[in-house]
């Protein structure tokens, strides 16, 4: 410190700025020399042009208390406009001319009067105005008042004596000191006492002048509080002044030559209040009160000890209870029992229960035998852990090895899909209940309450259809979860919506289905209708090749409609194997299944009907069975596709649930959300609402995290391995195949993107090549549009928020895209190339 202000100094050359400021500076500046150099510099600049121009201020002042003098002329009509305030101009304005004239005036008021007249001045004022000067008070201070302009004058004098008296030596030793046990322990003040007129206005320099001054300061105090509070004196004050023959508070009774003791006696008269002398020790208030009355020399104490004016004065109840003599007697009878709490606690006590806090004395022998009782108790407890011993860090298991040696069933996730009323969600239900996942009770209710409603026939459909809106419009909106085992395969159901306007949730369902149940309605035109273009039975085959499934099961439903009718089954079959063909589904990964799920033929039981004798293949079930191997790497990084996200539960942490497209997740291991690139802990596992320590793809999980909050989390989001983060594409270039279009793909063409559950906008940046949809060879190179049924390269843009993607090389499920506009599907395809990344973990 003393360094860094020996350079400041040094560096200043300035004597005016003192050390404390310096070392101030310094330790403000952190001990840096330059800035401490540079305030304190600044400091004094400011300093001396505060001085100057305070200098010029008082010049300029001096300069319009000349001006003021001055005479103005205004002429009339010139409309001189103000704020209204009057203005000490030093300009002269064309309308103002200014004239040295006497400083009397023949108008008091000036030119003021007429600030704001837009008008200028009236006629009847033709005449020349005579500025004289503001509106000065007349009598100077305080605005003309004769009165105060007197208490003005007086406290200045008196002000004026008070300093003179300051200037006067004083001897200490006549000043005693204060001890707090006397009266005169008031201290005095350091300020100049404010005396009456007829005190003296040099005290003597004598021990004397002490006595005098407190004097004064007594009786000055005293009129103050007289003037102040002589409202406030309590009639129980009154009365006792009354019988005492004490005289309220007067200045006049102190003379300036009052001594010490006379000063007393203004203390003698402030008795304490009853209030006062309650909240304070009684004890202490009768020695502050004795020491004070003993050197009293009023009248009213004549004759008397301090004790003795103590017990007058206090001889009467200090509070008036609004009770009665008897009524007090029966008050402290109650308080020498004990209370009705002490009862209950000893009673307690007695027992064995918790000690009792008492003050009754009965109740103390009894109290402290509990208390030995109950430490001795206390002793004899141990604390045993039954807890499960939690390990410190948890062991990491093989997913693998684990996975391969249990004997978990396959899980298969399927979809179904078909054109609206196909009958998909009775289909459903009608298996569900016929493998035994649904009660019988429950289709019993759910009949009832159907047929309630005019829709028995939607019974089975309930099953799937659980929303109060679904069911009262009898169709589907949303996917639809539920799962049943057969004898090898655990499967979970994904009911997509068949109307067209839920085809979104549809392609969400897709994209996380093995395989797919297409359901036609074979009754008479209904197939029809929905295989026309306009229909969902096209446009659901076409999206679910798209998404990756190549397994497809064809369930003719209604054939009860057709009377079971063989003829009907196959001319479904073969108007729509070519369709599947060109779509991309395979002859052997195709079958047909003729069935009813109203009835249940076929379903999951083979039919014994005659009508339908000519059918000896396999059943839905069975169909469905047929599945037992679908390509999956376990041992690939974590891929996980959230579908839900929500809080609850008994822990805090956040729920998900979700199907894990590659890889494997156990508890304990730390995740990365995309696109939110927040890492989470993996608090539990659950499958089919089982715990389990961990998981492997194609299983569908409800996961519990801890470690992030739930904003950084929505369905659509991925859950991956931190080491493997997944991308988020800002550009690509993706091989499409453009749908039934009504107008062509164009370049700057605005579409949505849809991957699994997530849907963002985009635009069409390129239309890079038309590829040959067979061989895969470049036909055309920089296409101006692309046409129905095309097949192309195309670069895209995202625009909305960036979401987690990869190429189709890398991740089946990431790297497929939809693309849809104004509610049509208009192409679909495969992600080849991320041109550009934002994986900023931003989003709306
Ligand atoms: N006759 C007959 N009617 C059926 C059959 N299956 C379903 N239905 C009827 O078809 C209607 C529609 O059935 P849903 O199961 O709701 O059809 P859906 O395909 O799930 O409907 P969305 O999901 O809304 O497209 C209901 O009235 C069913 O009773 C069947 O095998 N035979």
């Amino acid at each position: 410190m003393d360094e860094a202000i020996t350079q400041v100094k040094n560096a200043l050359e300035d004597t005016a700025v003192t050390d404390a400021q310096i070392r101030d500076t310094v330790w403000n500046y952190y001990f840096d020399v330059d800035q401490s150099v540079n305030f304190l510099r600044d400091l004094r600049k400011k300093q001396e042009n505060k001085k100057q121009s305070a200098a010029k201020k008082s010049s300029k002042a001096f300069h319009e208390r000349l001006l003021f003098a001055d005479t103005v002329t205004c002429r009339p009509g010139t409309g001189h406009r103000s704020s209204g305030k009057l203005r000490q101009s030093t300009q002269s304005s064309p309308s103002i001319s200014k004239q040295k004239t006497p400083l009397v005036s023949r108008c008091q008021y000036g030119v003021s009067i007429f600030d704001g007249i837009p008008w200028g001045l009236p006629a009847s004022m033709n005449t020349e105005i005579t500025y004289c000067g503001g509106p000065t008070p007349r009598m100077g201070l305080l605005g003309g008042s004769s009165k105060l302009a007197a208490l003005a004058k007086s406290r200045a004098a008196k002000r004026q004596q008070e300093l003179e008296y300051q200037q006067q030596p004083q001897p200490m030793e006549d000043v005693q000191p204060a001890t707090p046990s006397t009266p005169s322990a008031i201290a005095l003040p350091k300020s100049p006492l404010v005396l009456d007129t007829a005190v003296p206005s040099t005290p003597p320099a004598s021990g004397a002048s002490v006595s005098k001054r407190l004097t004064s300061l007594l009786a000055e105090r005293s009129r103050d509080r007289g003037r102040t509070t002589s409202r406030a004196i309590s009639p129980e004050k009154q009365s006792y002044l009354r019988r005492t023959g004490s005289q309220s508070p007067s200045v006049s009774s102190l003379s300036p030559n009052s001594d010490l003791s006379s000063a007393s006696a203004v203390f003698s008269e402030n008795i304490p209040s009853s209030f006062a002398t309650s909240l304070c020790d009684s004890a202490f208030a009768q020695s502050t009160f004795s020491s004070a009355a003993s050197t009293s020399s009023s009248p009213a104490f004549d004759g008397m000890s301090a004790d003795e004016i103590w017990k007058m004065i206090t001889n009467k109840p200090l509070f008036y209870l609004p009770v009665t003599e008897k009524q007090a007697e029966e008050i402290a009878k109650n308080f020498a029992r004990p209370s009705p709490d002490d009862i209950i606690k000893d009673a307690q006590a007695t027992k064995g229960g918790t000690a009792s806090v008492t003050s009754s004395k009965k109740v103390q022998p009894q109290k402290a035998s509990n208390r030995a009782g109950l430490e001795k108790d206390m002793k004899s407890l141990s604390m045993q852990d039954h807890s499960v011993k939690i390990p410190q860090s948890r062991q990491k298991i093989n997913v693998v090895e684990a996975f391969s040696s249990s004997r978990r069933k396959l899980h298969i996730n399927f979809v179904v899909l078909g054109h609206v009323d196909a009958g998909k969600s009775t289909l459903m239900g009608r298996l569900l209940y016929d493998v035994g996942a649904i009660d019988a009770r429950t289709i019993e209710k759910y009949k009832r309450d159907a047929s309630n409603i005019g829709k028995g026939s939607f019974a089975f459909a309930w099953v799937l259809d659980q929303s109060a809106e679904e069911r009262a419009r009898g169709v589907t909106m949303d996917v639809a979860m539920n799962s049943f085992e057969s004898s090898k395969v655990a499967f979970t159901i994904l009911d997509a919506p068949g109307h067209k306007d839920f085809v979104p949730n549809m392609i969400a369902g897709a994209s996380e289905a093995d395989f797919a149940v297409l359901v036609i309605d074979s009754s008479p035109n209904a197939f029809e209708a929905g295989f026309t273009q306009s229909g969902q039975t096209k446009e659901h085959a076409l999206l679910v090749r798209s998404l990756g499934v190549q397994r497809i099961i064809v369930a003719v439903n209604k054939l009860d409609n057709v009377n079971w009718s063989e003829f009907r089954f196959d001319e479904v079959k073969e108007t729509l194997m070519p369709f599947l063909s060109a779509a991309g589904f395979s002859e052997s990964q195709t079958s047909f299944v003729p069935c009813s799920g109203l009835s249940g033929d076929n379903i999951v039981n083979r039919s014994i009907r005659p009508e339908l004798s000519w059918y000896k293949d396999r059943t839905l079930l069975e169909e469905l069975e047929s599945l037992t191997s679908v390509e999956r790497d376990i041992g690939a990084p974590l891929q996980l596709s959230v579908t839900d996200v929500f809080k609850g539960g008994s822990s805090s942490a956040i729920n998900i649930t979700g199907r894990i497209n590659a890889g494997n997740i156990q508890v304990g291991e730390t995740v990365l959300a995309v696109p939110s690139n927040e890492t989470a802990a993996v608090k539990s596992i659950a499958i089919a609402d089982q715990p389990n320590n961990w998981a492997v793809a194609g299983d569908n999980v409800q996961i519990a995290l801890s470690n992030i909050d739930i904003v950084h989390l929505r369905a659509g989001d991925i859950l991956c391995a931190s080491a493997n983060p997944v991308r988020c594409a800002k550009t690509f270039s993706a091989r499409i195949i453009a749908f039934q279009l009504r107008i062509p793909l164009i370049k700057g063409s605005n579409v949505l993107i849809y991957r699994g559950r997530t849907t963002e906008a985009a635009r069409i940046l390129r239309l890079v090549a038309v590829v040959d949809k067979n061989t895969g060879k470049i036909t055309k190179n920089k296409p101006r549009h692309l046409i129905s049924g095309q097949t192309a390269i195309v670069e895209l843009e995202v625009i909305g928020n960036s979401f987690p993607m990869e190429t189709f090389k890398a991740s089946k499920d990431l790297g497929r895209i939809v693309l849809r506009q104004d509610g049509n599907t208009v192409a679909a395809g495969i992600v080849e190339e991320i041109l550009s990344v934002k994986n900023d973990g931003t989003r709306d």
